[in-house]
């Protein structure tokens, strides 16, 4: 019977990462993903950038749509200071049960909350839910043309305080013209373009990070 992309890259992680070790899970979906099948995680590149942004930011709580296999999760989680929480929201339940194993795997389920469902119903109970009063930073990674309507959902429901700054995958390829436009051209936002390539590959794409000015 036919595997499903996301269960080989859990069980390459299995086979090849170290227990409890996140940069080995990382690096192991990076080899695979590179040599043997292409996937749809923000990558070894792109990655870096990500890094250098949640290391400057230091997020007490960060917001991630889109999980997937959990890739991303892992590698942010790996950088968050102590009792620092990160929420990852992934609508697939085939997905959602590969990441949590992914990220169970690299040791790092005490700093992420994987939250089984679709963004649009979950943005609004965050508050309640968590007893949040806003994000540090959010990651964007999701259906591209959510972008821009899940942004504007987290501003009205005051999910963005003045210095949140969003991070926003594949603004270039696939691309997300609509939300690039509007935090562009936004006064509310300063946005900065980091040019780097589509995971994997020598396509060009790049990540977009806008701070909210409130
Ligand atoms: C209700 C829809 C919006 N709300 C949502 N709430 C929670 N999870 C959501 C989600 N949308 C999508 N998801 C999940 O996010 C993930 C979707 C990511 C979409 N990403 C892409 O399409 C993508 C695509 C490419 C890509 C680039 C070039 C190419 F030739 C082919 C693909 C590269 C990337 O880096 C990408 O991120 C899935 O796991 C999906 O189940
Ligand atoms: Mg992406």
């Amino acid at each position: 019977y036919g595997s499903t992309r996301p269960e080989r890259i859990l069980a390459e992680v299995k086979r090849k990462a170290t227990r409890g070790d996140a940069r080995s899970v990382v690096d192991t979906i990076d080899q695979y993903c590179r040599h043997q099948e292409w996937a749809m995680n923000v990558g070894d590149e792109k990655g870096t950038i990500l890094d250098s942004i949640v290391c400057e930011v230091k997020p007490r709580a960060m917001l991630e749509l889109g999980t997937y296999c959990g890739y991303s999760a892992v590698r942010i989680a790996s950088l968050l200071p102590p009792n620092s929480r990160l929420i990852t929201m992934e609508f697939n339940p085939v997905f959602a049960a590969i990441a949590r194993q992914v990220i169970a795997w690299a040791g790092v389920e005490d700093k992420v909350v994987l939250i089984e469902g679709p963004s649009g119903d979950w943005i609004p109970k965050m508050k309640k839910e968590f007893g949040l009063t806003s994000f540090d930073l959010v990651f964007l990674d999701h259906w591209k043309d959510c972008y821009l309507p899940d942004t504007k959902l987290m501003e009205e429901c005051g999910l963005l305080r003045t210095g949140s700054i969003l991070v926003a995958d594949n603004v270039i390829c696939p691309g997300a013209p609509d939300y690039l436009e509007y935090v562009r051209g936004s006064p509310r936002y300063e946005s900065k373009y980091f040019r780097s390539h589509l995971e994997y590959t020598r396509v060009e794409d790049g990540i977009e990070k806008s701070v909210f000015l409130g």
